[in-house]
Protein backbone atom coordinates (compact mmCIF):
# COMPACT_ATOMS: atom_id res chain seq x y z
CA UNK A 1 0.00 0.00 0.00
CA UNK A 2 1.87 3.31 -0.84
CA UNK A 3 1.59 5.90 1.41
CA UNK A 4 -0.25 9.28 0.91
CA UNK A 5 2.19 11.64 1.85
CA UNK A 6 1.06 14.96 3.45
CA UNK A 7 3.13 18.58 3.57
CA UNK A 8 1.31 20.44 6.87
CA UNK A 9 1.78 24.03 6.95
CA UNK A 10 1.81 25.18 10.79
CA UNK A 11 2.61 23.17 13.96
CA UNK A 12 0.72 25.63 16.04
CA UNK A 13 -2.56 24.53 18.16
CA UNK A 14 -4.59 23.18 15.46
CA UNK A 15 -1.09 21.68 13.77
CA UNK A 16 -0.42 19.65 16.81
CA UNK A 17 -3.70 18.63 16.93
CA UNK A 18 -3.39 16.96 13.42
CA UNK A 19 -0.09 15.69 14.02
CA UNK A 20 -1.73 13.91 17.43
CA UNK A 21 -4.91 12.40 15.75
CA UNK A 22 -3.06 11.41 12.39
CA UNK A 23 -0.50 9.51 14.65
CA UNK A 24 -3.02 8.12 17.28
CA UNK A 25 -6.02 7.05 14.45
CA UNK A 26 -3.49 5.61 11.86
CA UNK A 27 -5.16 2.27 12.35
CA UNK A 28 -8.91 3.48 12.15
CA UNK A 29 -7.70 6.37 9.02
CA UNK A 30 -5.88 3.14 7.47
CA UNK A 31 -9.19 0.98 7.90
CA UNK A 32 -11.08 4.03 5.88
CA UNK A 33 -8.97 5.26 2.74
CA UNK A 34 -6.79 1.48 2.32
CA UNK A 35 -3.31 3.05 2.69
CA UNK A 36 -1.38 4.66 5.34
CA UNK A 37 -1.45 8.61 5.61
CA UNK A 38 1.93 10.08 6.64
CA UNK A 39 2.96 13.71 7.31
CA UNK A 40 6.33 14.03 5.38
CA UNK A 41 6.84 17.44 6.41
CA UNK A 42 5.86 20.69 8.63
CA UNK A 43 6.36 24.53 7.58
CA UNK A 44 7.21 26.15 10.73
CA UNK A 45 8.79 29.85 11.42
CA UNK A 46 10.52 29.19 13.99
CA UNK A 47 12.48 25.44 14.27
CA UNK A 48 14.09 25.59 17.07
CA UNK A 49 11.29 26.86 19.39
CA UNK A 50 9.93 24.90 22.31
CA UNK A 51 6.96 22.61 21.11
CA UNK A 52 4.32 20.24 22.97
CA UNK A 53 5.05 17.81 20.45
CA UNK A 54 7.87 15.99 19.42
CA UNK A 55 8.54 15.47 15.61
CA UNK A 56 11.46 14.73 13.74
CA UNK A 57 13.95 17.44 13.33
CA UNK A 58 14.20 16.38 9.94
CA UNK A 59 10.58 16.65 9.07
CA UNK A 60 10.52 20.30 10.29
CA UNK A 61 11.38 22.57 8.02
CA UNK A 62 11.26 27.07 7.53
CA UNK A 63 11.19 26.55 4.19
CA UNK A 64 8.04 26.50 2.53
CA UNK A 65 9.20 25.45 -1.03
CA UNK A 66 10.63 22.71 0.71
CA UNK A 67 6.65 21.61 1.02
CA UNK A 68 4.72 23.28 -1.72
CA UNK A 69 7.42 22.07 -4.66
CA UNK A 70 7.73 18.74 -3.26
CA UNK A 71 6.53 16.00 -5.90
CA UNK A 72 6.11 13.24 -2.85
CA UNK A 73 3.60 15.20 -1.40
CA UNK A 74 0.26 14.71 -2.61
CA UNK A 75 -1.79 17.14 -0.12
CA UNK A 76 -0.90 20.14 1.92
CA UNK A 77 -2.63 21.05 5.14
CA UNK A 78 -2.70 24.23 5.78
CA UNK A 79 -2.66 25.63 9.51
CA UNK A 80 -0.49 28.47 9.94
CA UNK A 81 -3.50 30.94 9.33
CA UNK A 82 -2.67 34.44 7.38
CA UNK A 83 -4.12 35.75 3.88
CA UNK A 84 -1.97 36.72 1.42
CA UNK A 85 1.10 34.38 2.30
CA UNK A 86 -0.80 31.81 2.20
CA UNK A 87 -2.80 32.28 -0.69
CA UNK A 88 0.39 32.44 -2.24
CA UNK A 89 1.60 28.71 -1.41
CA UNK A 90 -2.57 27.58 -1.57
CA UNK A 91 -2.06 28.86 -5.66
CA UNK A 92 1.15 27.02 -6.27
CA UNK A 93 0.21 24.04 -4.63
CA UNK A 94 -3.00 23.76 -6.56
CA UNK A 95 -0.78 24.50 -9.96
CA UNK A 96 0.84 21.37 -8.92
CA UNK A 97 -1.78 19.33 -8.44
CA UNK A 98 -1.54 19.21 -4.62
CA UNK A 99 -4.92 18.99 -3.01
CA UNK A 100 -5.57 21.63 -0.03
CA UNK A 101 -7.13 20.82 3.29
CA UNK A 102 -7.41 24.37 5.31
CA UNK A 103 -8.95 25.65 8.42
CA UNK A 104 -8.49 29.48 7.15
CA UNK A 105 -11.61 31.12 7.58
CA UNK A 106 -9.86 34.29 6.82
CA UNK A 107 -8.48 32.73 3.58
CA UNK A 108 -11.52 31.21 2.49
CA UNK A 109 -13.88 33.92 3.03
CA UNK A 110 -11.89 36.49 0.71
CA UNK A 111 -10.26 34.47 -1.76
CA UNK A 112 -12.83 31.08 -1.63
CA UNK A 113 -13.64 31.82 -5.24
CA UNK A 114 -10.32 32.41 -6.59
CA UNK A 115 -9.10 29.32 -4.67
CA UNK A 116 -11.47 27.08 -5.62
CA UNK A 117 -11.83 28.24 -9.44
CA UNK A 118 -8.06 27.53 -9.32
CA UNK A 119 -8.49 23.69 -7.62
CA UNK A 120 -11.29 23.03 -10.73
CA UNK A 121 -8.76 24.09 -13.45
CA UNK A 122 -5.91 21.70 -11.82
CA UNK A 123 -8.21 18.78 -10.95
CA UNK A 124 -7.79 19.52 -7.08
CA UNK A 125 -9.83 19.27 -3.80
CA UNK A 126 -10.08 22.26 -1.84
CA UNK A 127 -11.74 21.47 1.70
CA UNK A 128 -11.97 23.80 4.31
CA UNK A 129 -14.50 21.91 7.17
CA UNK A 130 -12.51 23.38 10.29
CA UNK A 131 -12.57 26.99 8.94
CA UNK A 132 -16.36 27.35 10.71
CA UNK A 133 -17.29 26.41 14.21
CA UNK A 134 -14.51 24.01 14.59
CA UNK A 135 -14.98 20.49 15.41
CA UNK A 136 -18.95 20.87 14.09
CA UNK A 137 -19.39 19.68 10.59
CA UNK A 138 -21.56 22.19 9.25
CA UNK A 139 -19.93 22.83 6.11
CA UNK A 140 -20.48 18.69 5.24
CA UNK A 141 -23.88 19.43 6.35
CA UNK A 142 -25.13 22.36 4.44
CA UNK A 143 -23.41 21.05 1.28
CA UNK A 144 -24.65 17.43 1.99
CA UNK A 145 -27.18 16.99 3.98
CA UNK A 146 -29.21 19.84 3.12
CA UNK A 147 -28.75 19.56 -0.87
CA UNK A 148 -32.52 18.26 -1.00
CA UNK A 149 -34.02 21.32 0.97
CA UNK A 150 -34.07 25.32 0.58
CA UNK A 151 -32.57 26.95 3.68
CA UNK A 152 -34.16 29.93 4.62
CA UNK A 153 -32.78 30.44 7.84
CA UNK A 154 -28.90 30.49 9.39
CA UNK A 155 -28.04 31.73 12.78
CA UNK A 156 -25.09 31.23 14.43
CA UNK A 157 -23.02 31.48 17.81
CA UNK A 158 -19.89 31.28 15.68
CA UNK A 159 -17.52 32.67 17.61
CA UNK A 160 -16.14 31.06 20.67
CA UNK A 161 -14.14 34.28 22.03
CA UNK A 162 -17.24 36.71 22.36
CA UNK A 163 -19.58 34.05 23.37
CA UNK A 164 -17.66 33.04 26.64
CA UNK A 165 -17.06 37.18 27.51
CA UNK A 166 -21.17 37.01 26.58
CA UNK A 167 -21.93 34.46 28.62
CA UNK A 168 -19.84 35.59 31.93
CA UNK A 169 -21.58 39.12 31.69
CA UNK A 170 -24.64 37.22 32.20
CA UNK A 171 -23.72 34.70 34.81
CA UNK A 172 -21.24 36.29 36.73
CA UNK A 173 -22.09 40.26 36.30
CA UNK A 174 -18.56 40.36 35.07
CA UNK A 175 -17.24 42.96 33.35
CA UNK A 176 -17.13 43.33 29.18
CA UNK A 177 -12.63 44.54 29.66
CA UNK A 178 -11.69 42.15 32.56
CA UNK A 179 -13.48 38.77 30.98
CA UNK A 180 -11.49 39.79 27.65
CA UNK A 181 -8.55 39.89 29.52
CA UNK A 182 -9.48 35.89 30.55
CA UNK A 183 -10.37 35.21 27.10
CA UNK A 184 -7.09 35.98 26.15
CA UNK A 185 -4.91 34.27 28.62
CA UNK A 186 -7.09 31.07 28.04
CA UNK A 187 -6.13 31.42 24.33
CA UNK A 188 -9.97 31.98 23.26
CA UNK A 189 -8.89 35.38 21.35
CA UNK A 190 -7.37 35.59 18.17
CA UNK A 191 -4.20 37.07 18.25
CA UNK A 192 -5.19 40.72 17.90
CA UNK A 193 -8.84 40.05 19.85
CA UNK A 194 -10.19 42.70 17.50
CA UNK A 195 -11.38 40.51 14.75
CA UNK A 196 -13.05 38.48 17.56
CA UNK A 197 -14.68 41.42 19.45
CA UNK A 198 -15.98 43.75 16.77
CA UNK A 199 -17.55 40.70 15.07
CA UNK A 200 -15.34 40.36 11.70
CA UNK A 201 -14.02 36.62 12.72
CA UNK A 202 -18.03 35.88 12.90
CA UNK A 203 -18.71 37.68 9.72
CA UNK A 204 -15.64 35.37 7.62
CA UNK A 205 -17.53 32.55 8.60
CA UNK A 206 -21.26 33.58 8.08
CA UNK A 207 -19.89 34.35 4.68
CA UNK A 208 -19.02 30.88 4.15
CA UNK A 209 -21.74 29.37 5.88
CA UNK A 210 -24.44 31.86 3.48
CA UNK A 211 -22.31 30.60 0.10
CA UNK A 212 -22.91 27.40 0.66
CA UNK A 213 -26.52 27.43 2.58
CA UNK A 214 -27.95 29.84 -0.49
CA UNK A 215 -25.82 28.63 -3.11
CA UNK A 216 -24.86 31.93 -3.91
CA UNK A 217 -21.39 33.89 -4.24
CA UNK A 218 -22.11 35.92 -0.71
CA UNK A 219 -18.78 38.30 -0.35
CA UNK A 220 -17.08 39.33 3.11
CA UNK A 221 -18.61 43.05 1.95
CA UNK A 222 -22.34 41.90 1.67
CA UNK A 223 -22.35 41.06 5.85
CA UNK A 224 -23.30 43.61 7.97
CA UNK A 225 -21.30 43.57 10.98
CA UNK A 226 -21.47 45.19 14.71
CA UNK A 227 -19.72 43.63 17.51
CA UNK A 228 -19.55 43.18 21.41
CA UNK A 229 -17.84 45.95 22.73
CA UNK A 230 -20.49 48.17 23.57
CA UNK A 231 -22.98 45.99 25.14
CA UNK A 232 -22.77 46.84 28.96
CA UNK A 233 -23.85 44.93 31.80
CA UNK A 234 -27.02 47.34 32.26
CA UNK A 235 -27.52 45.76 28.71
CA UNK A 236 -27.29 42.35 29.98
CA UNK A 237 -29.60 42.49 33.15
CA UNK A 238 -32.18 44.55 30.78
CA UNK A 239 -32.45 41.38 28.62
CA UNK A 240 -32.55 39.24 31.38
CA UNK A 241 -35.24 40.46 33.47
CA UNK A 242 -37.25 40.37 30.19
CA UNK A 243 -36.35 36.66 29.53
CA UNK A 244 -33.95 37.08 27.03
CA UNK A 245 -29.96 36.45 26.35
CA UNK A 246 -27.54 39.02 24.64
CA UNK A 247 -25.59 36.80 21.77
CA UNK A 248 -23.67 37.50 19.36
CA UNK A 249 -25.45 36.09 16.62
CA UNK A 250 -24.74 36.11 12.84
CA UNK A 251 -27.86 35.72 11.06
CA UNK A 252 -28.45 35.07 7.25
CA UNK A 253 -31.91 35.15 5.92
CA UNK A 254 -33.44 34.65 2.84
CA UNK A 255 -37.05 35.03 1.11
CA UNK A 256 -37.40 34.03 -2.46
CA UNK A 257 -34.03 34.92 -3.79
CA UNK A 258 -33.28 37.81 -2.03
CA UNK A 259 -31.29 37.35 1.01
CA UNK A 260 -29.19 39.40 4.12
CA UNK A 261 -26.45 38.45 6.07
CA UNK A 262 -25.36 40.10 9.75
CA UNK A 263 -23.31 39.55 12.52
CA UNK A 264 -24.60 41.57 15.81
CA UNK A 265 -25.45 41.58 19.92
CA UNK A 266 -29.32 39.94 19.68
CA UNK A 267 -31.53 39.23 22.29
CA UNK A 268 -32.15 35.75 22.00
CA UNK A 269 -35.52 34.49 24.09
CA UNK A 270 -34.56 32.08 26.44
CA UNK A 271 -36.96 29.81 25.30
CA UNK A 272 -34.36 29.26 21.50
CA UNK A 273 -32.56 26.67 22.15
CA UNK A 274 -29.19 28.67 20.74
CA UNK A 275 -29.78 31.42 23.85
CA UNK A 276 -29.01 28.21 26.28
CA UNK A 277 -25.37 27.55 24.14
CA UNK A 278 -23.11 29.00 26.54
CA UNK A 279 -18.99 29.76 26.79
CA UNK A 280 -16.70 29.18 24.18
CA UNK A 281 -19.29 26.43 22.70
CA UNK A 282 -20.59 27.29 18.93
CA UNK A 283 -23.71 26.12 17.60
CA UNK A 284 -25.34 26.91 14.31
CA UNK A 285 -29.21 26.70 13.89
CA UNK A 286 -30.90 26.26 10.36
CA UNK A 287 -33.98 26.37 9.13
CA UNK A 288 -34.92 24.87 5.70
CA UNK A 289 -38.19 25.08 3.80
CA UNK A 290 -38.78 20.84 4.35
CA UNK A 291 -36.85 20.43 6.66
CA UNK A 292 -38.01 22.80 8.83
CA UNK A 293 -35.62 23.68 12.70
CA UNK A 294 -32.12 22.39 13.32
CA UNK A 295 -29.53 22.83 15.23
CA UNK A 296 -26.00 21.72 15.26
CA UNK A 297 -24.03 22.32 18.54
CA UNK A 298 -20.44 21.41 19.70
CA UNK A 299 -16.86 23.15 20.26
CA UNK A 300 -15.99 25.91 18.14
CA UNK A 301 -12.29 25.56 18.44
CA UNK A 302 -9.16 24.26 20.50
CA UNK A 303 -6.47 21.90 19.25
CA UNK A 304 -8.33 18.30 19.04
CA UNK A 305 -11.83 19.56 17.98
CA UNK A 306 -10.54 21.57 14.94
CA UNK A 307 -7.96 18.83 14.01
CA UNK A 308 -11.03 16.65 14.31
CA UNK A 309 -12.23 18.35 11.17
CA UNK A 310 -9.26 19.07 9.46
CA UNK A 311 -7.96 15.07 9.45
CA UNK A 312 -11.85 14.18 8.15
CA UNK A 313 -10.98 16.54 5.26
CA UNK A 314 -7.79 14.87 4.69
CA UNK A 315 -9.57 11.15 5.01
CA UNK A 316 -12.45 12.95 2.50
CA UNK A 317 -9.60 14.04 -0.26
CA UNK A 318 -7.51 10.22 -0.02
CA UNK A 319 -11.37 8.65 -0.67
CA UNK A 320 -11.30 11.23 -3.60
CA UNK A 321 -7.67 10.29 -4.85
CA UNK A 322 -8.72 6.48 -4.41
CA UNK A 323 -11.48 6.68 -6.41
CA UNK A 324 -10.25 9.24 -8.98
CA UNK A 325 -12.68 12.31 -8.69
CA UNK A 326 -11.03 14.62 -6.69
CA UNK A 327 -11.59 18.35 -7.82
CA UNK A 328 -15.42 18.63 -8.30
CA UNK A 329 -15.72 21.66 -6.51
CA UNK A 330 -18.55 22.50 -5.62
CA UNK A 331 -19.50 26.79 -5.40
CA UNK A 332 -18.73 27.64 -8.93
CA UNK A 333 -21.84 27.11 -10.45
CA UNK A 334 -23.08 29.11 -7.48
CA UNK A 335 -25.56 32.46 -8.61
CA UNK A 336 -25.04 35.72 -7.98
CA UNK A 337 -26.73 37.08 -4.99
CA UNK A 338 -29.79 39.40 -4.58
CA UNK A 339 -29.16 41.64 -1.22
CA UNK A 340 -32.16 42.74 0.96
CA UNK A 341 -32.55 46.53 0.95
CA UNK A 342 -33.20 47.79 4.54
CA UNK A 343 -37.10 48.07 3.58
CA UNK A 344 -37.06 44.47 3.32
CA UNK A 345 -35.49 43.38 6.05
CA UNK A 346 -37.81 42.71 9.07
CA UNK A 347 -37.49 42.00 12.74
CA UNK A 348 -38.66 42.96 16.10
CA UNK A 349 -36.40 45.40 17.67
CA UNK A 350 -35.44 46.02 21.68
CA UNK A 351 -34.75 49.74 22.37
CA UNK A 352 -33.67 51.50 25.66
CA UNK A 353 -33.99 55.16 26.04
CA UNK A 354 -33.84 57.84 28.34
CA UNK A 355 -36.02 60.21 28.65
CA UNK A 356 -37.28 63.05 30.60
CA UNK A 357 -39.53 62.56 33.19
CA UNK A 358 -42.83 64.20 32.51
CA UNK A 359 -46.08 64.71 31.20
CA UNK A 360 -46.72 63.61 27.82
CA UNK A 361 -43.28 62.22 26.82
CA UNK A 362 -44.52 58.39 26.21
CA UNK A 363 -47.50 60.43 23.97
CA UNK A 364 -44.55 61.79 21.73
CA UNK A 365 -42.28 58.75 22.07
CA UNK A 366 -44.69 56.14 20.60
CA UNK A 367 -46.46 58.56 17.91
CA UNK A 368 -42.61 58.53 16.23
CA UNK A 369 -43.47 55.17 16.25
CA UNK A 370 -46.90 55.36 14.77
CA UNK A 371 -45.77 57.45 11.85
CA UNK A 372 -43.49 55.23 10.54
CA UNK A 373 -45.96 51.79 10.95
CA UNK A 374 -43.90 50.55 13.70
CA UNK A 375 -46.07 48.59 15.79
CA UNK A 376 -44.84 48.37 19.15
CA UNK A 377 -45.29 44.22 21.28
CA UNK A 378 -44.69 46.04 24.67
CA UNK A 379 -43.11 49.92 26.46
CA UNK A 380 -42.13 49.86 29.97
CA UNK A 381 -41.12 52.68 31.93
CA UNK A 382 -39.02 52.74 35.34
CA UNK A 383 -38.45 56.41 36.86
CA UNK A 384 -35.16 56.59 37.76
CA UNK A 385 -35.39 57.76 41.72
CA UNK A 386 -31.56 59.55 41.45
CA UNK A 387 -31.90 60.89 38.46
CA UNK A 388 -34.93 63.32 36.60
CA UNK A 389 -34.56 61.05 33.50
CA UNK A 390 -36.65 57.80 33.38
CA UNK A 391 -36.02 55.01 31.34
CA UNK A 392 -38.00 53.33 28.48
CA UNK A 393 -37.93 50.04 27.28
CA UNK A 394 -39.70 49.54 24.28
CA UNK A 395 -39.67 45.82 22.45
CA UNK A 396 -41.14 46.09 18.70
CA UNK A 397 -43.09 43.75 16.89
CA UNK A 398 -41.54 42.85 13.57
CA UNK A 399 -40.75 46.24 11.78
CA UNK A 400 -38.32 46.86 8.81
CA UNK A 401 -34.71 47.84 9.46
CA UNK A 402 -35.44 51.41 7.38
CA UNK A 403 -38.68 52.14 9.77
CA UNK A 404 -36.66 51.74 12.75
CA UNK A 405 -33.52 53.78 11.18
CA UNK A 406 -36.06 56.35 10.72
CA UNK A 407 -37.49 56.74 14.13
CA UNK A 408 -34.24 56.78 15.57
CA UNK A 409 -33.59 59.80 13.14
CA UNK A 410 -36.33 61.42 14.42
CA UNK A 411 -35.58 60.48 17.83
CA UNK A 412 -32.10 62.91 17.50
CA UNK A 413 -35.00 66.56 17.16
CA UNK A 414 -36.23 65.43 20.09
CA UNK A 415 -35.52 67.40 23.02
CA UNK A 416 -37.21 65.02 25.53
CA UNK A 417 -35.12 62.36 24.45
CA UNK A 418 -31.67 62.52 25.89
CA UNK A 419 -30.14 59.38 24.39
CA UNK A 420 -30.71 56.28 23.21
CA UNK A 421 -28.81 53.96 25.34
CA UNK A 422 -29.36 50.43 23.12
CA UNK A 423 -30.78 49.18 20.02
CA UNK A 424 -30.86 45.12 19.55
CA UNK A 425 -32.18 43.30 16.95
CA UNK A 426 -34.94 40.66 18.74
CA UNK A 427 -35.39 36.51 17.96
CA UNK A 428 -37.59 33.84 19.45
N1 LIG B 1 -6.92 27.68 17.16
C1 LIG B 1 -8.17 27.27 16.87
O1 LIG B 1 -8.88 26.77 17.74
C2 LIG B 1 -8.71 27.41 15.49
C3 LIG B 1 -7.92 27.89 14.47
N2 LIG B 1 -8.42 27.95 13.21
C4 LIG B 1 -7.56 28.41 12.13
O2 LIG B 1 -6.47 27.51 11.99
C5 LIG B 1 -5.30 28.21 11.57
C6 LIG B 1 -4.16 27.93 12.57
O3 LIG B 1 -4.55 28.40 13.83
P1 LIG B 1 -3.65 28.07 15.13
O4 LIG B 1 -3.18 26.68 15.10
O5 LIG B 1 -4.46 28.55 16.28
O6 LIG B 1 -2.42 29.06 14.92
P2 LIG B 1 -1.06 29.11 15.74
O7 LIG B 1 -0.65 30.55 15.79
O8 LIG B 1 -1.17 28.37 17.00
O9 LIG B 1 -0.02 28.31 14.81
C7 LIG B 1 0.44 28.79 13.58
C8 LIG B 1 1.56 27.88 13.10
O10 LIG B 1 1.94 28.27 11.81
C9 LIG B 1 3.33 28.60 11.75
N3 LIG B 1 3.41 29.77 10.89
C10 LIG B 1 2.66 30.90 10.96
N4 LIG B 1 3.01 31.75 9.98
C11 LIG B 1 4.01 31.16 9.30
C12 LIG B 1 4.79 31.54 8.18
N5 LIG B 1 4.61 32.70 7.57
N6 LIG B 1 5.73 30.67 7.74
C13 LIG B 1 5.91 29.48 8.35
N7 LIG B 1 5.19 29.07 9.41
C14 LIG B 1 4.25 29.89 9.88
C15 LIG B 1 3.76 28.88 13.18
O11 LIG B 1 5.11 28.55 13.33
P3 LIG B 1 5.89 28.61 14.76
O12 LIG B 1 5.28 27.50 15.58
O13 LIG B 1 7.32 28.37 14.46
O14 LIG B 1 5.59 29.95 15.32
C16 LIG B 1 2.83 27.92 13.95
O15 LIG B 1 3.39 26.66 14.04
C17 LIG B 1 -5.73 29.66 11.44
O16 LIG B 1 -6.11 29.91 10.12
C18 LIG B 1 -6.92 29.77 12.37
O17 LIG B 1 -7.81 30.82 12.05
C19 LIG B 1 -9.69 27.55 12.90
C20 LIG B 1 -10.51 27.07 13.88
C21 LIG B 1 -10.11 27.02 15.26
N1 LIG C 1 -11.13 33.14 17.85
C1 LIG C 1 -12.02 32.17 17.30
C2 LIG C 1 -11.30 30.84 17.15
C3 LIG C 1 -11.92 29.96 16.14
O1 LIG C 1 -12.17 30.28 15.01
C4 LIG C 1 -13.21 32.01 18.26
O2 LIG C 1 -13.17 32.61 19.33
O3 LIG C 1 -14.18 31.35 17.90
Amino acid sequence: MKPVKVGLLGLGTVGTGVVRIVEGHQEDLQSQVGSPIVIEKVLVQNKSKARNISVSADKLTEDPWEIVNNPEIDVIVEVMGGIETTKTYILEALSRGKHIVTANKDLMALHGPEILAKAHQHGCDVLYEASVAGGIPIIRTLIEGFSSDRITKIMGIVNGTTNYILTKMSQEGADYADVLKEAQALGYAEADPTSDVEGLDAARKMTILSTLGFRANVALEDVDVKGISSVSREDIAYAKRLGYEVKLLGIAERQDDYMSVSVQPTMVKKTHPIASVNGVFNAVYVHGEAVGETMFYGPGAGELPTATSVVADLVAVVKNLKLGVNGKQLGLTYKEKKLKTDEQIASKYYLLLHVDDRAGVLARITQAFAEYEVSLESVVQHPNPNHPEAEIIIITHDASKASVNKVLAAFESMDVVKSVKSVYRVEG
